[in-house]
């Protein structure tokens, strides 16, 4: 597909009005204007081109003025207190000229990476009426407004806007006039440009008639960008939000906001513009705080990763759910029964169990002289200590607590009563016993969480500690798939939510404390050696190295590598894909975002994971008892509606719910249905080379487990082009085409069936051919 060129759709003369004369650049040899544009809207292009070379401009001297400011910065700030010049005012001063030295910094970063520093232009008319029914001749001049809209505000030396951010409320009328409704706009304007270049334009009249001295040219900006190319990156689309996508992206940031829709309805760009809002409008809350944005996968982190800094927001974490606990990162899925199990609160139980047993391995039995006295422990003993220790501590952090409600059982156990001196010198010894530490060492060593959950790949650890909660094959399942993770070195994505639930039980792992035992271990010594005791070997806590840095052949050490630590907190969290996402994976998000407010989008009839209700539960204690505020969108802006009237189709048959939204483009082109040949390569190959030839861009062939690695040989080709990917990992991305093998597999492979099949004929912006 190529992109769309500005045509003039009416002209008025042009008036000789100063800002409608054109001083930019001319187009020459070469310009980067597309060839053949009409004379006027050429003229127009060279109008913005000024303002654009402006702000550019102004830019280039704020930088260099900033580099100045920096070095002097502290010194004007000094000054300024002693020249009793207020200090509030040195200090805005620097802020601002700091801000501007960014923003020059950035705007390089936008230039070379993404479209137009200066995107919109609205003529506005003060004098209109609310109806719009101001008729020409009544229209004054002094009226008129000029604004412009870019992805940050500039100001000259006079402090005038040359731009004003998007976000600023200035810049609102500019998403939300409508003909209906213009709130004073006489034309808004779509600038598109290529780096600081202007190549085209594209403008919509809000009112009947346009005036005379304003030229309309252009097919409109949404078309425009939708019939564009897509890539393999997700886009901003600051240019062209719609109406109702900006009441999402300005709605308030309290509480819970609920974005629903079907698919291609705008719902990720729409969360992730709202991000980038929720920055601007409350920068100190939520850049201190933090805004997690979480995805199903990684390939969906890598789609979206360049739309928070094309808006000019760096400071977002993005996550995807096998990579929300620090230290571990995964993409590999479990099967689908397995990661049912995995999934939901049913499991629970069973890793509380485990966290409160004991560790294997463990002594089952203590014995030693202590105070002159011989204490043993059997088993039952300690078994009841540790349980009543860790019904009020969490294990890592109670190895006192625990040694010493020992030294109460070690006492209790020499039925001596009565005698309290002896007893506090019982408990005083027992306090810095060298053989009680070792034994303690050994007893209640600091557990990984990660370690725990490897404790289960013992079937008949897992089937006590389930005491019933699980069947006996899904005990068996269960335990086989951590075997699974002990022969790979990797985790699964189901397990990060169990990694994260023994983490919140058992506490981050301390470090061990080098105490200097002084005159301590003289007196212990002495002590030992009047018992027969030679020498005690305390067990050393494994070294552990950070993440990333074990390249240990060994699987356990790679599936250990790293520390986890407590888990961040976040003072927004947004979560995408929002119906996929598990029972067990929700409370994991809940621990990040205690004290957060939350934006979160999904679909139901995309839905993978198979139990929405008890998933509907967990996400409810995550929320809180918040506000909730709810936005539906129900536009396809991605696929061309021949595509999406297919997959609606297919969807219908199973869940006549599923929430169907309107697609506003077409192409003319049907999509393909072709036989999957005995050669499933060569069908696919054929296909691919068609698509090819019809579409620039990105191409996805979307196929079920059962011919990935027979199909793997196309990825790559197409000078890049084509990606060969199983269906689950389609989600929330986007192709200009797509070909989607065996639909009948997908759906009887996929935990969500017909839902994911839903998923996968709907990532196709142009052009889709099926392989049945
Ligand atoms: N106002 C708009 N202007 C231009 N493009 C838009 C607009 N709104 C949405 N789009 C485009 O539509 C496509 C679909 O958007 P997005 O991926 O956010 O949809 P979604 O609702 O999250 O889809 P799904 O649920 O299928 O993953 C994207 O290419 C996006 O850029």
């Amino acid at each position: 597909m190529s992109t769309s060129n500005a045509s003039t759709r009416s002209t008025g003369p042009s008036t000789g009005l100063p800002a409608e004369r054109p001083t930019g650049r001319p187009r020459g040899p070469h310009s980067a204007l597309p060839e053949g544009l009409p004379e006027d809207v050429v003229e127009q292009i060279a109008v913005e081109q000024a303002h654009v070379d402006r702000v550019h401009e102004e830019l280039e001297k704020a930088g260099r003025r900033a580099d100045d400011v920096q070095a002097e910065g502290l010194a004007r700030g000094r000054i300024a207190k002693s020249a009793e010049v207020g200090l509030e005012e040195a200090a805005g001063l620097f802020e601002r000229d700091a801000l501007m030295f960014h923003a020059a910094k950035r705007r390089t970063a936008l230039d070379t990476q993404y479209e137009g520093l200066v995107f919109g232009r609205l003529d506005i008319d003060h004098g209109m009426g609310p109806d719009a029914s101001t008729n020409g001749s009544r229209r004054r001049a002094e009226d008129r407004e000029i604004r412009y809209i870019g992805r940050l505000g500039v100001r000259d030396d006079d402090y005038e806007p040359l731009v004003i951010d998007w976000r600023a409320p200035a810049a609102s009328p500019f998403y939300r006039a409508t003909p209906a409704q213009p709130m004073g706009v006489l034309r808004r304007r779509v600038l598109r440009s290529k780096g600081p270049t202007v190549i085209g334009i594209e403008d919509d009249l809000m009112v009947p008639e346009a005036p005379d001295d304003l030229v309309i040219v252009g097919d409109g900006a949404l078309m425009a960008a939708l019939t564009r190319t897509r890539g393999s990156r997700m886009r901003d689309i600051v240019a062209t939000i719609q109406a109702h996508q900006d009441e999402a992206i300005r709605a308030s940031a309290r509480g819970v906001t609920e974005i629903t829709g079907g698919p291609g309805t705008g719902k990720t760009v729409v969360a992730l513009h709202r991000a980038a809002y929720l920055l601007y409008s409350d920068r100190r809350r939520f850049e201190s705080g933090g805004i997690l944005v979480l995805g199903p996968s990684g390939a969906y982190t890598a789609y979206i990763e360049r739309v928070l800094p094309s808006l000019g927001e760096e400071s977002v974490v993005l996550r995807a759910l096998g990579d929300v606990v620090d230290a571990v990162n995964t993409e590999r899925l479990d099967p689908p029964a397995v990661a049912r199990i995995k999934g939901s609160t049913r499991i629970r139980p069973l890793l509380g169990a485990a966290a409160r047993g004991r560790v294997p391995d463990a002594p089952t039995e203590f014995r030693a002289m202590v105070s002159g006295r011989a204490v043993r422990l059997e088993a039952r003993t300690l078994d009841r200590v540790r349980s009543q220790v860790l019904r009020q501590h969490q294990r890592n952090a109670a190895t006192k607590a625990a040694q010493a409600a020992l030294g109460e059982a070690a006492w209790t156990s020499l039925g001596i009563t009565g005698d309290r001196e002896a007893k506090a010198d019982f408990l005083d010894r027992w306090e810095d016993h060298l053989e009680v530490e070792a034994f303690m060492q050994a007893w209640w060593p600091q557990v990984d969480p990660r370690e725990v959950l490897l404790w289960l790949a013992d079937p008949d650890l897992v089937r006590r500690h389930a005491r019933g909660a699980l069947s006996g094959d899904d005990a068996a399942l269960l335990a086989e798939s951590f075997r699974v993770a002990l022969e790979t070195g990797t985790w699964s994505v189901a397990d990060v939510a169990l990694i994260d639930d023994l983490a919140a039980r058992v506490g981050p792992v301390q470090e061990e404390a080098r105490e200097e035992r002084g005159f301590y271990e003289i007196e212990e010594l002495d002590d030992l050696s009047s018992y027969g005791v030679t020498e005690v070997q305390p067990v050393a806590a494994p070294a552990r190295e950070s993440a990333g840095t074990v390249r240990s052949d060994d699987p356990r050490d790679r599936l250990l590598a790293g520390r986890i630590g407590k888990p961040d907190d976040y003072a927004h969290v947004l979560v995408d894909e929002a119906q996929d996402l598990s029972p067990m994976q929700w409370r994991m998000i809940g621990r990040r975002g205690r004290h957060a407010s939350w934006t979160v989008v999904g679909d139901a009839a995309q839905a993978s994971w198979p139990d929405p209700s008890e998933a509907a539960a967990a996400r409810e204690e995550a929320f809180g008892t918040q506000a909730r505020q709810a936005f539906h969108m129900d536009t396809n802006y991605r696929n061309a509606r021949e595509i999406f009237d297919y997959a609606a189709k297919v969807v219908r048959r199973e869940v006549p719910d599923a929430d169907i939204p309107q697609a506003v483009r077409e192409t003319g082109v049907e999509p393909v249905d072709a036989p999957l040949g005995a050669d499933p390569l060569a069908s696919a190959r054929a296909a691919v080379e068609r698509i090819l030839d019809e579409v620039d861009g990105a191409v996805a062939v979307v196929t079920p487990s059962r011919y990935a690695a027979r199909l793997e040989p196309l990825s790559g080709s197409g000078g890049g082009r084509v990606q060969v990917i199983d269906p689950m990992s389609t989600k929330g991305l986007e192709y200009d085409a797509t070909v989607v093998v065996d639909p009948d597999e997908i759906t009887r492979e996929s935990p969500g069936g017909i839902r994911v099949l839903y998923v996968a004929l709907t990532r196709a912006a142009h052009r889709m051919t099926v392989l049945s």
